[in-house]
């Protein structure tokens, strides 16, 4: 496949929830208006937004959770709604690993890791001789052969329960993994070793990913290209170089100012930083009428009405 073909792409992509209260009105809330994205193989592609922008929604609907209200998920140009076939179904849900903020999430505390590992080698590496395979995997995620097969989840850091996460993506063989705030959880002090594993999964071992995040500041250092999320919706997209080094949207520009923890600091003391916020959000709110190429591959969105303040 020649890598200018995008292994994942979302075209038109669009969420809405049907939220009923047990008291009052139902109501609907959009969460993904009209997404379109493409994710190269090889590559880590950021979506970056704060909380309730809609990134976990879309994570979720790649690997199945949520079907789309409308607009097509294509897996290597495949629509993964007309997967039909078990066999399509079990080798896209094998190629396509997600990996959880809390590294405990997914594992079973009942199992050591060997077991956790040995499974997945079992299933989908049958010829590897499985002891020989578990040591590689685990070497190659940076975590000791010798004395981790045999410890329970409990015994091990959040660091090292997210490497046995990411074992078991090598483990089954996967060739795309959806990470969704794989290191929010875990000590600042260990957040860029992780990142840095995922950065060599991507480089040694072709793997793509999606690299869901509320910290603009990481898209720098693991993904090529970063699309930036606001209430559902793409506000800018491009070569993560010129979308988080030269951003053009407000919102991205508000991101950018804002440092790692757009929650706190969007709302923070300063008077004049959050009237300006204020109205960067209320404009960035707006439909988005249409995304305009202002440098090659780099987009920003235009709204209905004005938002480039
Ligand atoms: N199952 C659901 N039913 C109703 N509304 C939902 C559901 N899942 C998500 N939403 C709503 O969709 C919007 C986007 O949520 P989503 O979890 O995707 O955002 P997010 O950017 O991942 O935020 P966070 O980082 O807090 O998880 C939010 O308004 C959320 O309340």
């Amino acid at each position: 496949m020649p890598s200018d073909t995008p292994i994942l792409s979302l075209e038109n992509l669009s969420k809405t929830f049907a939220v009923r209260p047990v008291f009052g009105r139902a109501s609907a809330v959009n969460a993904l208006r009209n997404v379109s994205l493409d994710l190269l193989p090889g590559r880590a592609l950021a979506l970056v937004g704060e909380s309730g922008s809609g990134k976990s929604t879309f994570g979720k609907m790649i690997v199945g959770v949520h079907a789309p209200t409308s607009g097509r998920i294509l897996f290597e140009g495949n629509d993964i709604s007309g997967m039909t076939a078990k066999a399509d179904q079990k080798r896209y849900r094998q190629a396509v690993q997600m990996v959880f903020q809390d590294p405990f999430s997914s594992l079973n505390p009942a199992h050591t890791i060997r077991h956790h590992l040995l499974r997945a080698l079992a299933l989908h590496q049958p010829e590897a001789d499985p002891d020989t395979a578990l040591q590689a995997i685990l070497k190659d995620v940076e975590l000791d052969p010798a004395s981790t097969p045999g410890k329970f989840p409990h015994e091990l850091s959040g660091g090292q329960r997210q490497r046995v996460n990411f074992a078991r993506a090598l483990a089954v063989k996967a060739r795309m993994i959806v990470a969704d705030e794989p290191t929010s959880m875990l000590d600042v002090s260990i957040r860029k070793s992780v990142l840095g594993l995922m950065q060599r999964l991507k480089s040694e071992h072709g793997l793509s990913i999606l690299y869901i995040t509320h910290d603009i500041a990481t898209a720098e250092y693991l993904a090529e290209d970063t699309a930036v999320m606001f209430r559902g919706q793409v506000v800018e997209k491009g070569p993560t170089s010129q979308v988080v080094g030269n951003p053009q949207h407000g919102y991205t520009k508000l991101l950018r100012a804002a440092g790692p923890n757009p929650e706190v600091r969007l709302t923070g003391s300063d008077a004049g930083f959050a009237a300006q916020a204020k109205l960067v959000r209320e404009a960035s709110t707006q439909v988005v009428s249409a995304l305009c190429e202002i440098n090659p591959g780099h987009f920003i969105a235009e709204h209905t009405e004005m938002a480039h303040v």
